[in-house]
């Protein structure tokens, strides 16, 4: 049998409760707090991941926040629309929609991302409950042209928020529920329309007044320049909403809509947004309660 000498057990415990006092005034600050996290089709594809992510969300509830899950889903829609033999393309960043394609982003998204999230949600508690956004009217949407050298290109059942009526959410909430947002709206036209799920999460974000909007993608942060120069590259930590609006016209794709998510919820009154790696386990925890701030947060000035 191997026996620790009682100094290292001492000295390892004083670490591990040194860990749990430097939460202590996160705890007091976010508690009854709502967060608003986005999680990226691409940060969920790593399956060893995953549980990470939902004791992560269910330690937040747990320990008195209100986090708010809305999930993405591109690589999922990918692989399905392949399978079936579809062909999908993306302008500035937005998926062309076609009806057909329509039909499977919002099987995909409602139909399997949203139980596979809630699922390992509750595998803690009784806390999940998807909805999308089309229900009980969360998001209304209108069709949105994609801006391609600053002319508008028609992509089809794209939509942007106009509106967001956040009343079952915040009854979710209320419950002590954990709601998990699917990325589809309504216009009042009738159509359905597909709408970037990191868009959704800025609105969000807004509508609730949340404390936080993190956005959980598979890089590091935002880097200065992309792709990286030089190796590891430079992730900025933190910039302000001027400063990001400035960036937003020579960003390239992948993070125009997050960006622009952050600096909506920014100026809508959220108080900081985080653009965080997801395929760091417990990035979620490390950057609500420890000292040290990771990945890249946006402030309003
Ligand atoms: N300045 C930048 N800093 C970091 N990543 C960038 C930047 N510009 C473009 N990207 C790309 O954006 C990607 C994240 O966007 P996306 O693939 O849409 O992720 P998600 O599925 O999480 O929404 C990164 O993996 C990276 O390739
Ligand atoms: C209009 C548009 O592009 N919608 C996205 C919705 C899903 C999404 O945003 O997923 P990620 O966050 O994983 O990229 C799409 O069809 O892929």
């Amino acid at each position: 049998m191997i026996s620790i000498p009682p100094t290292r057990d001492a000295a390892e415990a004083l670490r591990k409760a040194t860990t749990l006092i430097e939460a202590l005034p996160w705890l007091q600050e976010f508690h009854g707090r709502t967060v608003v996290i986005k999680y990226g089709g691409h940060a969920m594809t790593d399956e060893a991941l995953r549980p990470a992510f939902a004791q992560d969300v269910a330690f937040l509830r747990y320990a008195g926040l209100r986090p708010v899950v809305v999930h993405g889903g591109g690589p999922q829609i990918n692989a399905h629309l392949d399978r079936l033999g579809i062909e999908s393309s993306f302008k500035a960043g937005l998926r062309v929609t076609t009806p057909e394609t329509m039909d499977v982003v919002r099987m995909v998204l409602v139909g399997q991302v949203s139980r596979d999230v809630v699922g390992m949600l509750n595998q803690h508690g009784a806390f999940g409950v998807g909805m999308s956004g089309e229900d009980a009217r969360l998001f209304t949407a209108e069709r949105k042209p994609a801006i391609v050298d600053g002319k508008p290109v028609d992509i089809g059942q794209v939509g942007e928020i106009v509106q967001v009526d956040a009343g079952a959410v915040r009854s979710l909430l209320d419950d002590g529920r954990i709601p998990v947002i699917s990325s589809i709206a309504r216009g009042d036209d009738g159509e359905v329309y597909n709408v970037n799920a990191d868009t959704a999460a800025g609105a969000l974000a807004v509508a609730l007044q949340a404390t936080k909007l993190i956005v959980l993608t598979d890089v590091d942060g935002l880097y200065a320049d992309w792709p990286p120069s030089g190796d590891p590259g430079d992730v900025i930590a933190r910039l302000t909403a001027t400063q990001l609006e400035k960036m937003l016209p020579d960003l390239s794709a992948g993070m125009v809509p997050k960006m622009e998510a952050c600096l909506r919820a920014v100026r809508g009154g959220v108080p900081q947004a985080h653009v965080l790696d997801g395929r760091m386990a417990h990035s979620l925890l490390l950057e609500i309660f420890t000292d040290e701030g990771i990945g890249t947060m946006v402030v309003p000035e």
